[in-house]
């Protein structure tokens, strides 16, 4: 699916190299079958390529059932103008360790693997190999084909199941994922201005700066959800990075900004908040219709807007 002479607007970014998780998301996009995929090192090298023009999309992993946030996703999305989420991608993640052919568990002292599939391996990590080292992978398969390299430091790596198709690798265990149900969600980003259609399925992802030293300011911005019956799904905080103490806030929420209520939210963020970047608006991959009370139906805001409009404009009562 590589093709190093395909022109950008059918190009396709992805953590790879192929067999990792992310290329399994990719997968899922209809859109993305049959263009080229050109597989990076990291998300920053990810989305390089979308602001350069070099990929129409890149696929990059966002959240993590887990272990929650990916920081350097939501780092990167905070600092890198002009991109936009368009949909995403749940894939149930599980890990094999695998090892050059011939090794055994006992044998293992060093293991290579991607910090955040370390994270879901710790518990198993830490019965099993209790004094084992940690070498961090820019992904999954990286940390195994990093194996077969001469003079690899380490031993063994935390790689998804299908390893074996790809390397000369051998399973020395399964299930190692502390979790059986982990889920990993990605999220395909690209330029395009064009906002998806509304689904009644749909998620909004913004991040948002809060004013500094103000008492209450993170109640104030959860308020202007909360008042227009706006359900939030994810709420982290990350250091903006320039002094101790102050954070940015990623949030995820029901509704799509084309919905009157969580448009009506944006505003009062925009007037009570310095910074708030809008990442988009895009189907909820499980596809579950967003409910909410009645009264934050699209026509009560704009039955109120127009009540005020004729106000303004002396309209008899
Ligand atoms: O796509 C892969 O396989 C990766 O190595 C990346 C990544 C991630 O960044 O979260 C993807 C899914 C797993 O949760 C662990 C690692």
């Amino acid at each position: 699916m590589t093709d190093a002479a395909a022109t950008p607007d059918e190009t396709y970014s992805y953590l790879g190299p192929a067999g990792t998780f992310t290329e399994a998301a990719l997968k899922q996009v209809p859109e993305a079958a049959g263009k080229a995929w050109r597989s990076v090192n990291n998300v920053g090298e990810a989305l390089a390529d979308v602001t350069s023009g070099r990929s129409i999309a890149a696929m990059i992993a966002i959240e993590n059932s887990i272990e929650g946030g990916v920081s350097a996703t939501q780092d990167a999305l905070a600092t890198v103008p002009g991109l936009r989420i368009v949909s995403e991608v749940l894939v149930p993640v599980n890990f094999v360790l695998v090892a050059r052919p011939g090794t055994r568990l006992d044998e293992v002292r060093v293991v290579n693997a991607h910090p955040v599939a370390y994270a879901q391996s710790r518990g198993w990590l830490e019965r099993n190999l209790p004094a084992h080292g940690h070498i961090p992978s820019s992904s999954n398969v990286q940390a195994a084909a990093a194996l077969l390299e001469a003079g690899s430091p380490a031993d063994a790596a935390v790689a998804p199941p299908g390893i074996v198709d790809h390397y000369d690798v051998e399973v020395l265990a399964r299930d190692l994922g502390d979790n059986p149900n982990a889920v990993t969600r990605f999220v395909l980003v690209s330029r395009s201005r064009a906002l998806p259609e509304p689904t009644g399925a749909d998620k909004t992802s913004l991040i948002v700066e809060l004013p500094s030293d103000e008492p209450g300011a993170l109640l104030a911005m959860l308020e202007q959800f909360s008042t227009r019956g706006v359900n939030l799904s994810l709420l982290e905080s990350r250091p903006i990075g320039d002094a101790l103490g102050r954070y940015r806030f990623v949030v995820d929420l029901d509704g799509h900004v084309s919905d009157e209520r969580v448009a009506d939210a944006l505003l009062g963020l925009r007037r009570t908040s310095p910074k708030v970047i809008f990442l988009g608006s895009y189907p909820r991959a499980d596809q579950q219709e967003i409910e909410y009370h009645a009264k934050y139906d699209d026509e009560i805001f704009i039955e109120a807007r127009d009540w005020l409009r004729g106000l303004l404009s002396g309209e008899p009562d």
